[in-house]
């Protein structure tokens, strides 16, 4: 059977090649019997040489251009529309991992309240990137534009920012999940470490520099055991990679505004769940395995505690996400300098009512009318810590953060979505 590939080779290469020699060989000579002839040769040469070299350039650049999902006068027009204004005093926000849970829900409510968004997201799949693709297309359908492009793509965030002048940036993207940094660890520092440090190089380079805001991590208290966690608490013994990366983003976000006095705010999430969730996370697997009849591993602590996680509802979250863009604060500076200091926060964004995973579990069998069957075993040691627990009294002074709502009566919330999502009907869980 033919292939392009034999179309494209000779399938016996140099056949002919000791017979036709000779002939070859006296041609040249007659050829190249006078200067003239050199000379034309020569020009030739040139001549072939160049538009060798320019056909080649030609092909790379607009091989780039037709085949980017980026770029053009459309897709600079459909950016524009996406990030138009529409309330007074609004903002134009660009965020990252906007396809992601917390991503989704944010630029909604930006969009819904009048601001401009939007998003990037490189749609990776360390969970089912079909979940992400419906989340896009549920922006899409309230005039979100979510370019598809990973971080550390300086090009394309170049281009972004030459298309538009972001008052502020959201960013979210991150290589998420505690224990999976065992298993891809350079994950955690194309991400959260190189994709930061790209996308803060732009900021700092744009004019007007945007404020940003973006996800770091609870667990950056790693083995603090001090309760509950207050900002001004230790950062300095994370318990995984993960943790690491998000402490590391700290300080890189300190030093972006320390030397080009960008306005910076990091967000230390707690433990977030609701409907359009992640797969990965406890909450969100439980279900699944529950409702298939398959077991669930349950984690205990040292001494056969249980474990406890401040969760946080998206709603909460989505709330002290706007409240930080809302008084983020101006960056100051222009050209690779600052011309005064500009803002730089950290916020608790928890619940402050910590839950052990077992009663999680007990909750949602309770909404899901199925017993999970259960096993319980000993953490491993896999980045995991005991507990979480905020304080959020830094949030609640700067912003009006205030958690109002409890895990019993919001995993409904996640479970009747997760049912609809799915495609359960009622008489599956009776
Ligand atoms: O708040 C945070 O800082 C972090 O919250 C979550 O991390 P984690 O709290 O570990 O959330 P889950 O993976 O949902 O685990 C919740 C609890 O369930 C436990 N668990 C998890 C999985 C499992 O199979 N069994 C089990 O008992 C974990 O040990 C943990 O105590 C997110 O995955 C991180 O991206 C986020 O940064």
């Amino acid at each position: 059977m033919s292939s392009l590939e034999d179309e494209l080779f000779p399938s016996t290469p140099g056949k002919f090649k000791t017979d036709r020699t000779h002939i070859i060989n006296r041609h040249f000579h007659r050829c190249f019997a006078s200067t003239t002839t050199i000379f034309l040769w020569a020009l030739f040469f040139i001549a072939f040489t160049a538009s060798y070299f320019s056909f080649w350039s030609f092909l790379h650049t607009g091989n780039r251009y037709f085949k980017a999902s980026w770029g053009g006068i459309q897709w600079e027009k459909q950016i524009r529309n996406s990030a138009r204004i529409r309330r007074p005093g609004g903002m134009s926000v660009l965020v990252t991992g906007a396809a992601g849970f917390v991503g989704s829900h944010v630029s909604l409510a930006l969009k819904k309240r009048g601001d401009g968004v939007v998003g990037l997201d490189n749609f990776n799949n360390y969970y089912d990137p079909s979940l992400k693709k419906a989340r896009q297309s549920l922006l899409n359908s309230h005039g979100i534009l979510v370019v598809e492009a990973d971080l550390n793509n300086a090009g394309l965030l170049a281009k972004l920012f030459d298309v538009l002048a972001f008052t502020h940036v959201l960013h979210l993207a991150a290589q998420a999940g505690v224990r999976y940094a065992m298993e891809n660890p350079n994950s955690y520092v194309h991400s959260n470490i190189a994709g930061l440090v790209a996308l803060l190089e732009i900021c700092k380079s744009a004019d007007p520099q945007p404020a940003i805001v973006w996800a770091s991590s609870s667990s950056v208290y790693g083995l603090n055991e001090k309760a509950p966690f207050s900002e001004s608490d230790r950062t300095d013994r994370p318990a995984s990679l993960y943790a690491a990366t998000k402490k590391a983003g700290e300080e890189i976000a300190h030093t972006y505004n320390h030397i080009y006095g960008l306005s910076i705010t990091g967000l230390r999430f707690f433990t977030v769940y609701g409907p359009w969730g992640r797969p990965d996370m406890a909450y969100f697997s439980f279900t699944r395995n529950i409702l298939q009849g398959k077991t669930i591993t349950i984690y205990r602590g040292k001494n056969g505690a249980d474990l406890a996680r401040d969760f946080t509802y998206i709603d909460d979250i989505v709330r002290g996400c706007l409240g930080s863009l809302d008084t983020s604060g101006e960056s100051t500076g222009s050209g690779g300098k600052k011309w005064g200091p500009a803002p730089y926060r950290n916020f608790n964004l928890g619940n402050t009512s910590p839950v052990k995973v077992p009663t999680l579990v007990n909750i949602l069998e309770k909404h899901l009318k199925v017993k999970a069957k259960r096993k319980i075993v000993e953490m491993p040691g896999n980045g995991d810590v005991p507990f979480t627990h905020a304080n959020i009294s830094l949030a609640q002074r700067e912003f009006g953060y205030k958690p109002t709502t409890n895990l019993q009566t919001r995993l409904k919330k996640f479970v009747r979505w997760y049912l609809s999502y799915y495609g359960y009907t009622r008489k599956d869980i009776q």
